[in-house]
């Protein structure tokens, strides 16, 4: 079964365009002056229960606004959703008993009163009997290490403390569906990685459907096999992070370090017909190969002949990159 439905969905926005000047600002008062922001424009997918999404997208994307509708926070301009075989914004009630929501930069937390006292609100807000409660917030309390942090306010935690306690919050009645918008913006390495350990167990434990943004490539990488890329409102890519990595990472990346000092002419001369795109390393005589497939041994050898070398790397091209190329590229076909 699909735990989200999304067909032709769009959203638009009403904005209204000042006009410059204080001639502008007198004549805004008669007329205003609006232009559409297509937010969202005319997208279609399906989420099957215990996946695990990643919905990806430059500053502006739609996704923000995405979220909100799948949430019933905002009511669509035009087309259909079913989120857990309800529409998000007619059965609000029951509706929201069945989603978890957390977003990085809210809290749903009551910032002066301990942890434990919002959770206990919250329960009561969500009718959690508290034979659940013990049961299940037994083990999300313990998986993220949150016990010693129950007693304390909000306001005394770090970020990172405060965020493994809001994904406790969003999960005190145990929702089959998860919707997570920048959970690890701003943390340091450690917390992400807690955080992403404990979505996996999440998901594998009670198969729950997690819808994931971020501009963060590693979340991804760690947790999702799937990713919908949006672009303008526009969903440009849907599938499988492998496949999408294949098809636009292809070659891999070797960074030489010389023992002395090259110019760009001197290697694209060496690697003549090779397909290589060389970039200037950070530190001083690094110089960096962009190779094709299958092209690295001819590569090394043909460079290694002629030129004094202290190191040689090679890496994959990196998913952030990969991503990052396809949004300048404007396109994504297939
Ligand atoms: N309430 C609103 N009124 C007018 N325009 C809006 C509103 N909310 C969003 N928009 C516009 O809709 C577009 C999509 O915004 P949205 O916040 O969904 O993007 P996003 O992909 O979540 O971006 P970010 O990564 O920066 O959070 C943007 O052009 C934004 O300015």
């Amino acid at each position: 079964m699909n735990a989200i439905e999304v067909e032709h969905l769009r959203k638009e926005f009403k904005v209204h365009i000042s006009r410059s000047g204080l001639v502008g600002a007198f004549r805004d008062l008669w007329t205003r002056r609006y232009t559409l922001v297509r937010a969202v424009d005319d997208i279609s997918f399906a989420v099957k229960q215990g996946e695990i999404v990643g919905y990806i997208g430059e500053n502006g994307a739609g996704k923000s606004t995405t979220i909100k509708m799948l949430t019933g926070i905002l009511t669509p301009t035009s087309g259909r959703i079913v989120v857990n075989g309800m529409n998000p914004h007619k059965e609000r009630e029951k509706f929201v008993r069945t989603i978890g929501v957390v977003f990085g930069q809210r809290s749903q937390l009551w910032w002066d009163i301990a942890v434990q006292e919002s959770f206990r609100l919250l329960k009561k807000v969500y009718r959690v009997s508290d034979e659940q409660y013990r049961r299940h917030m037994g083990e999300v309390i313990e998986m993220l290490e949150i016990g010693p942090l129950l007693d304390k306010p909000v306001r005394k935690l770090s970020l990172g403390q405060r965020m493994r306690c809001e994904l406790a919050a969003a999960l005190i009645h145990n929702p089959p569906l998860l919707f997570l918008d920048e959970p690890t913006i701003g943390l340091d390495v450690l917390v992400k990685l807690n955080i992403r350990q404990f979505l996996k167990q999440l998901n594998e434990r009670y198969g729950t459907t997690i819808l994931l943004t971020t501009h963060d490539m590693s979340d991804i990488e760690a947790l999702c096999e799937r990713v919908i890329m949006l672009d303008e409102g526009k969903i440009i890519y849907d599938g499988s992070l492998e496949r999408l990595k294949e098809r636009w990472g292809q070659g891999k990346r070797v960074a030489f370090t010389f023992a002395e000092a090259v110019t760009a002419a001197f290697l694209q001369q060496l690697t003549e017909g090779l397909g290589v795109a060389w970039k200037k390393g950070e530190q001083s005589n690094v110089w960096v190969a962009h190779v094709p497939p299958g092209g690295v041994p001819e590569v090394v050898s043909r460079v290694a002949a002629r030129c004094a070398l202290q190191d040689i790397r090679i890496h994959e091209v990196p998913t952030e990159e990969i991503v990052r190329n396809i949004y300048e590229e404007g396109a994504v076909r297939g």
